[in-house]
Protein backbone atom coordinates (compact mmCIF):
# COMPACT_ATOMS: atom_id res chain seq x y z
CA UNK A 1 0.00 0.00 0.00
CA UNK A 2 1.66 3.42 -1.18
CA UNK A 3 -0.57 5.49 1.20
CA UNK A 4 -1.24 3.96 4.40
CA UNK A 5 -4.18 4.55 7.20
CA UNK A 6 -2.94 3.84 10.94
CA UNK A 7 -4.20 4.79 14.16
CA UNK A 8 -2.70 4.99 17.73
CA UNK A 9 -4.40 3.57 21.19
CA UNK A 10 -3.26 4.61 23.93
CA UNK A 11 -4.24 3.46 27.59
CA UNK A 12 -3.43 5.82 30.42
CA UNK A 13 -2.86 4.87 33.97
CA UNK A 14 -4.66 7.05 36.60
CA UNK A 15 -4.44 8.06 40.62
CA UNK A 16 -5.96 9.91 42.73
CA UNK A 17 -3.78 10.48 45.97
CA UNK A 18 -3.71 13.03 48.98
CA UNK A 19 -1.12 15.47 49.51
CA UNK A 20 0.55 12.73 51.71
CA UNK A 21 0.90 10.43 48.64
CA UNK A 22 -1.72 7.61 49.91
CA UNK A 23 -4.46 7.19 47.81
CA UNK A 24 -7.44 9.22 47.97
CA UNK A 25 -10.17 7.90 45.58
CA UNK A 26 -10.70 4.30 44.43
CA UNK A 27 -10.19 4.39 40.12
CA UNK A 28 -13.00 3.89 39.41
CA UNK A 29 -14.87 7.11 41.64
CA UNK A 30 -11.52 8.89 40.10
CA UNK A 31 -12.27 8.10 36.45
CA UNK A 32 -15.94 9.13 36.97
CA UNK A 33 -14.53 12.54 38.21
CA UNK A 34 -12.17 12.73 35.32
CA UNK A 35 -15.28 12.05 33.01
CA UNK A 36 -17.79 14.08 34.00
CA UNK A 37 -17.38 16.43 31.47
CA UNK A 38 -17.54 14.14 28.92
CA UNK A 39 -20.39 12.27 30.19
CA UNK A 40 -22.24 15.68 30.50
CA UNK A 41 -21.37 16.57 26.72
CA UNK A 42 -21.69 13.04 25.12
CA UNK A 43 -24.18 11.48 27.45
CA UNK A 44 -21.87 8.61 27.54
CA UNK A 45 -18.35 7.62 28.65
CA UNK A 46 -17.35 6.28 25.25
CA UNK A 47 -17.64 9.38 22.70
CA UNK A 48 -16.12 10.45 19.34
CA UNK A 49 -14.41 13.63 19.42
CA UNK A 50 -14.62 16.75 17.26
CA UNK A 51 -11.02 15.80 15.96
CA UNK A 52 -12.54 12.03 15.47
CA UNK A 53 -10.63 10.99 17.82
CA UNK A 54 -12.25 8.14 20.37
CA UNK A 55 -12.18 8.95 24.27
CA UNK A 56 -13.11 6.13 26.60
CA UNK A 57 -13.14 4.69 29.93
CA UNK A 58 -12.24 0.91 29.24
CA UNK A 59 -12.39 -1.84 31.76
CA UNK A 60 -10.54 -1.56 34.99
CA UNK A 61 -11.43 2.38 34.63
CA UNK A 62 -8.59 3.29 32.20
CA UNK A 63 -8.93 6.13 29.90
CA UNK A 64 -7.96 5.00 26.43
CA UNK A 65 -7.58 8.14 23.77
CA UNK A 66 -7.85 6.15 19.97
CA UNK A 67 -6.58 8.65 17.68
CA UNK A 68 -8.68 9.36 14.27
CA UNK A 69 -7.43 7.71 11.13
CA UNK A 70 -3.98 9.29 9.95
CA UNK A 71 -2.19 8.64 6.72
CA UNK A 72 0.98 10.80 7.96
CA UNK A 73 2.72 9.96 10.46
CA UNK A 74 3.54 13.05 11.72
CA UNK A 75 -0.24 14.02 11.71
CA UNK A 76 -0.43 10.81 13.66
CA UNK A 77 1.85 11.98 16.36
CA UNK A 78 0.15 15.24 16.49
CA UNK A 79 -3.42 13.46 16.81
CA UNK A 80 -1.41 11.43 19.66
CA UNK A 81 -0.34 14.88 21.55
CA UNK A 82 -3.38 16.56 21.23
CA UNK A 83 -5.04 13.46 22.84
CA UNK A 84 -2.49 13.66 26.00
CA UNK A 85 -3.75 17.75 25.79
CA UNK A 86 -7.08 16.81 25.51
CA UNK A 87 -7.12 14.38 28.91
CA UNK A 88 -4.45 16.94 31.34
CA UNK A 89 -7.42 19.82 30.44
CA UNK A 90 -10.30 17.26 31.87
CA UNK A 91 -7.43 16.50 34.65
CA UNK A 92 -6.94 19.51 35.59
CA UNK A 93 -10.77 20.55 35.64
CA UNK A 94 -11.24 17.36 37.60
CA UNK A 95 -8.64 18.64 40.07
CA UNK A 96 -10.02 22.05 40.24
CA UNK A 97 -13.66 20.32 41.17
CA UNK A 98 -12.16 18.28 43.56
CA UNK A 99 -10.19 20.87 45.25
CA UNK A 100 -13.51 23.40 45.56
CA UNK A 101 -15.37 20.86 47.34
CA UNK A 102 -12.50 20.63 49.41
CA UNK A 103 -11.05 17.23 48.76
CA UNK A 104 -7.62 15.83 49.54
CA UNK A 105 -6.99 14.46 46.42
CA UNK A 106 -5.58 15.41 42.92
CA UNK A 107 -5.75 13.00 40.02
CA UNK A 108 -2.44 12.14 38.31
CA UNK A 109 -2.69 10.30 34.15
CA UNK A 110 0.46 8.37 33.03
CA UNK A 111 1.12 7.03 29.65
CA UNK A 112 2.99 4.68 30.59
CA UNK A 113 3.63 0.80 29.87
CA UNK A 114 3.92 -1.04 33.29
CA UNK A 115 3.28 0.32 37.09
CA UNK A 116 4.67 -0.94 40.07
CA UNK A 117 1.91 -3.20 40.40
CA UNK A 118 2.95 -5.08 37.48
CA UNK A 119 -0.22 -4.07 35.39
CA UNK A 120 0.79 -2.71 31.80
CA UNK A 121 -0.97 -0.50 29.83
CA UNK A 122 -1.10 -0.97 26.23
CA UNK A 123 -0.24 1.58 23.31
CA UNK A 124 -1.74 -0.24 19.84
CA UNK A 125 -0.79 0.51 16.58
CA UNK A 126 -3.19 -0.08 14.07
CA UNK A 127 -2.19 -0.78 9.98
CA UNK A 128 -4.58 -1.15 7.01
CA UNK A 129 -3.69 -3.77 5.15
CA UNK A 130 -5.05 -4.90 2.07
CA UNK A 131 -7.15 -7.85 2.27
CA UNK A 132 -6.47 -9.35 -0.50
CA UNK A 133 -2.61 -9.55 0.29
CA UNK A 134 -0.07 -10.97 2.52
CA UNK A 135 -1.54 -11.88 5.35
CA UNK A 136 -0.53 -15.49 5.45
CA UNK A 137 3.39 -14.56 5.32
CA UNK A 138 2.73 -11.55 7.19
CA UNK A 139 3.68 -12.81 10.75
CA UNK A 140 6.92 -14.20 9.66
CA UNK A 141 8.30 -11.74 8.09
CA UNK A 142 6.56 -9.39 10.68
CA UNK A 143 7.93 -10.85 13.83
CA UNK A 144 11.23 -10.71 14.11
CA UNK A 145 11.45 -6.65 12.90
CA UNK A 146 8.49 -6.21 15.78
CA UNK A 147 10.66 -8.40 18.38
CA UNK A 148 14.22 -6.14 17.76
CA UNK A 149 12.40 -2.74 16.57
CA UNK A 150 12.72 -2.34 20.51
CA UNK A 151 16.36 -1.35 20.67
CA UNK A 152 15.02 2.01 18.52
CA UNK A 153 11.63 2.44 19.32
CA UNK A 154 11.37 0.97 23.19
CA UNK A 155 10.53 3.41 25.86
CA UNK A 156 13.18 2.01 28.47
CA UNK A 157 12.88 0.78 31.98
CA UNK A 158 14.37 -0.62 34.98
CA UNK A 159 13.67 -4.46 35.41
CA UNK A 160 14.47 -6.50 38.90
CA UNK A 161 15.99 -9.87 37.88
CA UNK A 162 14.95 -12.72 40.06
CA UNK A 163 18.18 -12.50 41.67
CA UNK A 164 17.36 -8.74 43.32
CA UNK A 165 19.54 -7.09 40.95
CA UNK A 166 18.22 -4.57 38.81
CA UNK A 167 19.18 -3.01 35.17
CA UNK A 168 17.97 -1.31 32.46
CA UNK A 169 16.24 -2.62 29.47
CA UNK A 170 14.98 -1.07 26.38
CA UNK A 171 11.22 -2.04 26.85
CA UNK A 172 9.63 -3.59 30.17
CA UNK A 173 6.90 -4.60 28.28
CA UNK A 174 9.08 -7.20 26.86
CA UNK A 175 8.53 -8.99 29.58
CA UNK A 176 4.59 -8.90 29.25
CA UNK A 177 4.59 -10.62 25.94
CA UNK A 178 3.70 -14.13 26.25
CA UNK A 179 2.83 -14.78 22.71
CA UNK A 180 3.62 -14.24 19.19
CA UNK A 181 0.30 -14.19 17.39
CA UNK A 182 -3.10 -14.51 18.87
CA UNK A 183 -6.75 -13.46 18.46
CA UNK A 184 -6.84 -12.48 22.05
CA UNK A 185 -5.47 -8.54 23.80
CA UNK A 186 -5.22 -9.11 27.34
CA UNK A 187 -5.20 -12.76 28.26
CA UNK A 188 -2.28 -14.05 25.79
CA UNK A 189 -0.84 -10.70 25.31
CA UNK A 190 0.39 -11.31 21.67
CA UNK A 191 3.06 -8.88 19.75
CA UNK A 192 0.21 -9.40 16.87
CA UNK A 193 -3.27 -9.64 17.48
CA UNK A 194 -5.57 -11.41 14.96
CA UNK A 195 -8.95 -10.46 15.63
CA UNK A 196 -10.37 -9.59 12.18
CA UNK A 197 -12.20 -6.51 12.84
CA UNK A 198 -11.26 -4.31 9.66
CA UNK A 199 -13.46 -1.18 10.82
CA UNK A 200 -14.14 -0.49 6.77
CA UNK A 201 -15.14 -2.87 4.07
CA UNK A 202 -13.99 -6.48 4.73
CA UNK A 203 -13.85 -7.39 1.14
CA UNK A 204 -11.16 -5.07 0.59
CA UNK A 205 -9.30 -4.47 3.75
CA UNK A 206 -7.93 -5.57 6.88
CA UNK A 207 -6.86 -3.85 10.04
CA UNK A 208 -3.57 -5.15 11.28
CA UNK A 209 -3.28 -4.97 15.41
CA UNK A 210 0.25 -4.47 16.58
CA UNK A 211 0.34 -4.58 20.56
CA UNK A 212 3.66 -5.22 21.36
CA UNK A 213 4.64 -1.20 21.01
CA UNK A 214 5.43 1.01 24.11
CA UNK A 215 3.62 4.12 25.09
CA UNK A 216 5.92 6.59 23.82
CA UNK A 217 6.91 10.08 24.81
CA UNK A 218 8.95 10.95 22.35
CA UNK A 219 7.56 12.42 19.09
CA UNK A 220 10.58 10.92 17.21
CA UNK A 221 9.68 7.36 18.51
CA UNK A 222 6.43 8.04 18.15
CA UNK A 223 7.13 8.49 14.52
CA UNK A 224 9.55 5.99 14.41
CA UNK A 225 7.10 2.95 15.24
CA UNK A 226 4.69 4.09 12.68
CA UNK A 227 7.17 4.81 9.54
CA UNK A 228 9.46 1.88 10.02
CA UNK A 229 7.09 -0.50 10.45
CA UNK A 230 4.76 1.04 7.70
CA UNK A 231 7.98 0.17 5.37
CA UNK A 232 8.07 -3.48 6.66
CA UNK A 233 4.86 -3.24 5.90
CA UNK A 234 5.27 -2.21 2.34
CA UNK A 235 8.36 -4.79 1.86
CA UNK A 236 5.86 -7.93 2.83
CA UNK A 237 3.27 -6.47 0.32
CA UNK A 238 5.85 -6.00 -2.24
CA UNK A 239 5.24 -9.98 -3.33
CA UNK A 240 9.06 -10.43 -3.24
CA UNK A 241 10.56 -13.17 -2.11
CA UNK A 242 12.02 -11.74 1.00
CA UNK A 243 15.03 -13.32 3.26
CA UNK A 244 14.62 -12.55 6.51
CA UNK A 245 16.30 -14.35 10.31
CA UNK A 246 13.63 -16.08 11.75
CA UNK A 247 13.63 -16.19 15.13
CA UNK A 248 13.70 -19.65 16.49
CA UNK A 249 11.87 -18.37 19.62
CA UNK A 250 9.92 -15.11 19.43
CA UNK A 251 9.23 -14.66 23.24
CA UNK A 252 12.58 -15.44 24.38
CA UNK A 253 14.21 -13.30 22.07
CA UNK A 254 12.15 -10.61 23.09
CA UNK A 255 13.68 -10.80 26.54
CA UNK A 256 17.12 -11.22 25.58
CA UNK A 257 16.30 -7.93 23.20
CA UNK A 258 15.22 -5.75 26.06
CA UNK A 259 18.48 -6.47 28.60
CA UNK A 260 21.20 -6.12 25.76
CA UNK A 261 21.84 -2.96 25.64
CA UNK A 262 25.05 -3.62 23.30
CA UNK A 263 22.61 -5.35 20.43
CA UNK A 264 25.00 -8.14 19.98
CA UNK A 265 23.71 -11.06 21.76
CA UNK A 266 23.27 -14.38 19.11
CA UNK A 267 19.50 -15.22 18.95
CA UNK A 268 19.01 -18.34 18.37
CA UNK A 269 17.31 -18.39 14.45
CA UNK A 270 14.89 -20.72 12.47
CA UNK A 271 17.60 -21.64 10.12
CA UNK A 272 19.88 -22.95 12.68
CA UNK A 273 22.59 -19.79 12.50
CA UNK A 274 22.04 -16.69 14.72
CA UNK A 275 21.74 -13.12 14.65
CA UNK A 276 21.57 -9.99 16.57
CA UNK A 277 19.09 -7.22 17.70
CA UNK A 278 21.48 -5.04 15.62
CA UNK A 279 21.81 -7.28 12.62
CA UNK A 280 18.28 -7.81 12.34
CA UNK A 281 17.19 -4.28 12.05
CA UNK A 282 19.78 -3.92 9.38
CA UNK A 283 18.68 -6.27 7.56
CA UNK A 284 15.47 -4.92 7.54
CA UNK A 285 16.54 -1.46 6.84
CA UNK A 286 18.63 -2.15 3.94
CA UNK A 287 15.68 -4.39 2.64
CA UNK A 288 13.17 -1.63 2.95
CA UNK A 289 15.16 0.83 1.59
CA UNK A 290 15.00 0.92 -1.97
CA UNK A 291 10.77 0.85 -1.16
CA UNK A 292 11.19 3.95 0.23
CA UNK A 293 9.36 7.25 -1.43
CA UNK A 294 11.63 10.56 -1.83
CA UNK A 295 10.04 12.08 1.49
CA UNK A 296 10.69 9.19 3.46
CA UNK A 297 14.42 9.19 3.36
CA UNK A 298 14.32 11.13 6.60
CA UNK A 299 13.05 7.90 8.14
CA UNK A 300 15.54 5.97 6.90
CA UNK A 301 18.05 7.84 7.91
CA UNK A 302 16.86 8.72 11.50
CA UNK A 303 16.34 4.76 11.57
CA UNK A 304 20.28 4.27 10.85
CA UNK A 305 21.42 6.97 13.48
CA UNK A 306 19.16 5.24 15.96
CA UNK A 307 21.01 1.36 15.04
CA UNK A 308 24.39 3.53 14.77
CA UNK A 309 24.05 4.88 18.59
CA UNK A 310 23.64 1.89 19.85
CA UNK A 311 26.05 -0.31 17.73
CA UNK A 312 28.76 3.17 18.37
CA UNK A 313 27.39 3.52 22.30
CA UNK A 314 27.88 6.88 21.42
CA UNK A 315 24.20 8.43 22.64
CA UNK A 316 24.56 12.29 21.79
CA UNK A 317 21.85 12.26 19.57
CA UNK A 318 19.72 9.06 21.06
CA UNK A 319 19.74 10.48 24.38
CA UNK A 320 17.91 13.65 23.18
CA UNK A 321 15.97 12.18 21.08
CA UNK A 322 14.78 8.16 21.75
CA UNK A 323 12.89 7.61 25.10
CA UNK A 324 14.82 4.74 25.30
CA UNK A 325 18.28 6.86 25.81
CA UNK A 326 16.87 9.85 27.34
CA UNK A 327 16.08 7.77 29.76
CA UNK A 328 19.08 6.01 30.20
CA UNK A 329 21.08 9.46 30.79
CA UNK A 330 18.83 10.53 33.21
CA UNK A 331 18.42 7.02 35.60
CA UNK A 332 22.58 6.77 35.19
CA UNK A 333 22.84 10.53 35.76
CA UNK A 334 20.71 10.23 38.98
CA UNK A 335 21.81 7.01 40.76
CA UNK A 336 25.45 7.89 40.31
CA UNK A 337 24.80 11.46 41.74
CA UNK A 338 23.15 10.06 44.77
CA UNK A 339 24.55 6.68 45.30
CA UNK A 340 21.32 5.05 44.22
CA UNK A 341 21.25 1.21 42.46
CA UNK A 342 19.02 1.29 39.29
CA UNK A 343 16.31 -0.45 41.34
CA UNK A 344 15.55 2.31 43.51
CA UNK A 345 11.67 3.34 44.07
CA UNK A 346 13.32 6.87 43.14
CA UNK A 347 14.18 6.11 40.24
CA UNK A 348 10.80 4.59 39.70
CA UNK A 349 9.24 7.63 40.86
CA UNK A 350 11.39 9.34 38.53
CA UNK A 351 10.11 6.88 35.48
CA UNK A 352 6.46 7.24 36.19
CA UNK A 353 7.08 11.21 36.36
CA UNK A 354 8.67 10.96 32.76
CA UNK A 355 5.33 9.37 31.58
CA UNK A 356 3.11 12.17 33.49
CA UNK A 357 1.26 13.77 30.92
CA UNK A 358 0.52 17.05 33.17
CA UNK A 359 2.10 19.73 30.92
CA UNK A 360 3.90 21.34 33.63
CA UNK A 361 4.78 19.10 36.04
CA UNK A 362 5.35 16.52 33.79
CA UNK A 363 9.41 15.18 32.92
CA UNK A 364 9.11 14.37 29.47
CA UNK A 365 7.47 17.73 28.77
CA UNK A 366 9.95 19.64 31.01
CA UNK A 367 12.86 18.09 29.31
CA UNK A 368 11.07 19.42 25.95
CA UNK A 369 11.32 22.78 27.13
CA UNK A 370 14.68 22.84 27.93
CA UNK A 371 15.62 20.97 24.56
CA UNK A 372 16.67 17.69 25.80
CA UNK A 373 13.96 15.71 24.05
CA UNK A 374 12.54 16.71 21.13
CA UNK A 375 10.66 18.85 19.77
CA UNK A 376 9.38 18.36 15.98
CA UNK A 377 5.81 19.46 15.62
CA UNK A 378 4.88 23.32 16.00
CA UNK A 379 2.77 24.30 18.74
CA UNK A 380 0.12 25.25 16.18
CA UNK A 381 0.31 21.64 14.62
CA UNK A 382 -0.55 19.73 17.78
CA UNK A 383 -3.19 22.87 18.82
CA UNK A 384 -4.85 21.90 15.19
CA UNK A 385 -5.17 18.42 16.12
CA UNK A 386 -6.83 18.87 18.95
CA UNK A 387 -9.27 21.04 17.10
CA UNK A 388 -10.25 19.10 13.51
CA UNK A 389 -9.44 15.85 12.24
CA UNK A 390 -6.65 14.78 9.68
CA UNK A 391 -8.14 16.27 6.65
CA UNK A 392 -7.29 13.69 4.44
CA UNK A 393 -9.06 10.19 5.55
CA UNK A 394 -12.89 9.16 7.15
CA UNK A 395 -11.88 10.93 9.58
CA UNK A 396 -12.77 13.85 7.91
CA UNK A 397 -16.39 12.95 7.72
CA UNK A 398 -16.72 12.23 11.10
CA UNK A 399 -15.00 15.10 12.17
CA UNK A 400 -17.38 17.42 10.72
CA UNK A 401 -19.86 15.43 12.02
CA UNK A 402 -19.50 15.42 15.68
CA UNK A 403 -18.34 19.21 15.34
CA UNK A 404 -21.48 20.05 13.84
CA UNK A 405 -23.60 17.96 16.01
CA UNK A 406 -22.25 19.83 18.82
CA UNK A 407 -22.47 23.09 17.64
CA UNK A 408 -26.47 22.57 17.39
CA UNK A 409 -26.99 20.73 20.59
CA UNK A 410 -27.88 17.64 18.41
CA UNK A 411 -27.36 13.93 20.28
CA UNK A 412 -25.44 11.60 18.33
CA UNK A 413 -23.35 8.18 18.37
CA UNK A 414 -20.63 7.30 15.85
CA UNK A 415 -18.17 5.10 15.92
CA UNK A 416 -15.39 4.23 13.51
CA UNK A 417 -17.46 3.78 10.65
CA UNK A 418 -21.10 4.95 11.00
CA UNK A 419 -23.01 8.08 12.26
CA UNK A 420 -26.26 8.56 13.67
CA UNK A 421 -28.72 10.60 14.87
CA UNK A 422 -30.60 9.42 18.41
CA UNK A 423 -34.31 9.98 16.87
CA UNK A 424 -36.63 8.28 16.13
CA UNK A 425 -36.10 6.94 12.37
CA UNK A 426 -32.71 8.32 11.81
CA UNK A 427 -31.16 6.06 9.72
CA UNK A 428 -27.08 5.42 10.33
CA UNK A 429 -24.51 6.86 7.42
CA UNK A 430 -21.71 4.70 6.89
CA UNK A 431 -18.39 4.93 5.22
CA UNK A 432 -16.63 2.03 4.82
CA UNK A 433 -13.78 3.39 3.05
CA UNK A 434 -10.81 4.66 5.11
CA UNK A 435 -9.59 6.96 2.18
CA UNK A 436 -13.18 8.41 1.88
CA UNK A 437 -12.91 12.25 2.72
CA UNK A 438 -16.40 13.46 0.48
CA UNK A 439 -19.76 12.12 0.58
CA UNK A 440 -23.35 13.40 -0.49
CA UNK A 441 -24.93 11.26 2.40
CA UNK A 442 -22.80 12.80 5.36
CA UNK A 443 -23.11 16.45 3.34
CA UNK A 444 -27.06 15.64 3.95
CA UNK A 445 -26.95 14.53 7.78
CA UNK A 446 -24.69 17.65 8.35
CA UNK A 447 -27.60 19.78 6.99
CA UNK A 448 -30.08 17.94 8.69
CA UNK A 449 -28.43 18.58 11.87
CA UNK A 450 -27.81 22.38 11.37
CA UNK A 451 -32.08 22.33 10.11
CA UNK A 452 -33.22 20.28 13.20
CA UNK A 453 -30.55 21.59 16.11
CA UNK A 454 -32.15 23.02 19.26
CA UNK A 455 -33.23 26.45 18.91
CA UNK A 456 -30.86 27.63 21.76
CA UNK A 457 -27.99 26.37 19.89
CA UNK A 458 -24.83 27.95 20.47
CA UNK A 459 -23.24 30.20 17.36
CA UNK A 460 -20.92 27.80 15.64
CA UNK A 461 -16.86 28.73 17.20
N1 LIG B 1 -9.61 0.67 8.65
C1 LIG B 1 -8.70 1.00 9.55
N2 LIG B 1 -7.41 0.63 9.40
C2 LIG B 1 -6.48 0.93 10.31
N3 LIG B 1 -6.74 1.59 11.44
C3 LIG B 1 -8.01 1.97 11.64
C4 LIG B 1 -9.04 1.71 10.72
N4 LIG B 1 -10.19 2.22 11.19
C5 LIG B 1 -9.90 2.77 12.37
N5 LIG B 1 -8.58 2.63 12.65
C6 LIG B 1 -7.85 3.02 13.86
O1 LIG B 1 -7.97 1.93 14.76
C7 LIG B 1 -8.05 2.39 16.10
C8 LIG B 1 -9.27 1.75 16.76
O2 LIG B 1 -9.31 2.09 18.10
P1 LIG B 1 -10.29 1.37 19.16
O3 LIG B 1 -9.81 1.72 20.52
O4 LIG B 1 -11.68 1.66 18.83
O5 LIG B 1 -9.86 -0.12 18.89
P2 LIG B 1 -10.58 -1.50 18.80
O6 LIG B 1 -9.47 -2.46 18.78
O7 LIG B 1 -11.54 -1.54 17.66
O8 LIG B 1 -11.45 -1.60 20.06
P3 LIG B 1 -11.18 -1.84 21.61
O9 LIG B 1 -10.02 -1.00 22.02
O10 LIG B 1 -12.46 -1.42 22.20
O11 LIG B 1 -10.89 -3.30 21.74
C9 LIG B 1 -8.10 3.90 16.02
O12 LIG B 1 -6.86 4.46 16.36
C10 LIG B 1 -8.46 4.17 14.56
O13 LIG B 1 -7.93 5.38 14.07
MG1 LIG C 1 -8.98 0.44 21.93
Amino acid sequence: MERRIGGLETEFGLVCVRADGTRALEPEAAARELFRPVVAQGRSSNVFLRNAARLYLDVGSHPEYATAECDDWWELVAQDKAGERILADLMARANAALAERGEDARIHLFKNNVDHEGNSFGSHENYLVDRRGEFTRLPRILLPFLATRQIVTGAGGVVTEEDGGSRFVFSRRSDHMWEAVSSATTRTRPLINTRDEPHGDPTRFRRLHVIVGDSTMSEVSTWLRFATTDLVLRLIESGRAVDVPELEDTISAIRVVARDLPGTEPLPLASGRTASALQIQQRYLDLVAPLAREDEHDVLETWQRALDAVLTGDRSWAAQTLDWAIKERLFTQVAARHGLALGDPRIERLDLAYHDIDPEQGLAASLRRRGQAPSVLSETAIESARAAAPATTRAHLRGRFVTASEEAHVDHVADWTTMRLVRQGAMPVSVMDPFQTESEQVDALIAQIRAHGSTDAAPPA
